[in-house]
């Protein structure tokens, strides 16, 4: 796993013990899987519009920056569950050398 994902899961576990008066992380799980989903449907949307708004630009930034927040946010949700960023990874990883119209075809029968 990345070393950044990795270094972050493990902060996203360790705010599962924190006070949500000192955590931003803390204070989402202690609102609720609601709210959180919430976040990561807020950053979703954020992340498309700038999607959008880049699209003809040099300048990438904003789009960068929001699909940070919508990661962080996922991140969020996956500890709230019990998961990290290592389970996905795999599933990723699994899939390597499976085209994905391969992968539909293979539904579809
Ligand atoms: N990567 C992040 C990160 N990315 C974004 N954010 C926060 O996510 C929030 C984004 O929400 P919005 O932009 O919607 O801002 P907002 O209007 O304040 O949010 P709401 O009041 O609507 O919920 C902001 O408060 C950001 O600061 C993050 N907060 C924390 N981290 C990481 O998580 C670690 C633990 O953070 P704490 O739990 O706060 O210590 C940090 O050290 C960082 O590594």
């Amino acid at each position: 796993m990345s070393d950044t994902l990795s270094r972050l899961a493990e902060v996203l576990e360790q705010r599962k013990q924190a006070g949500a008066e000192s955590s931003y992380v803390a204070s989402l799980h202690a609102k609720g899987l609601n709210k959180i989903l919430e976040k990561v449907g807020e950053e979703c949307t954020e992340t498309l519009l700038a999607a959008k708004d880049c699209q003809h630009s040099e300048d990438k930034s904003e789009l960068i920056y929001e699909t940070a927040d919508l990661w962080f946010h996922s991140l969020v949700m996956l500890s709230h569950l019990g998961l990290g960023p290592d389970d996905v990874l795999k599933e990723l990883e699994r899939r390597f050398d499976l085209s994905g119209l391969a992968e539909k075809a293979s539904r579809q029968k």
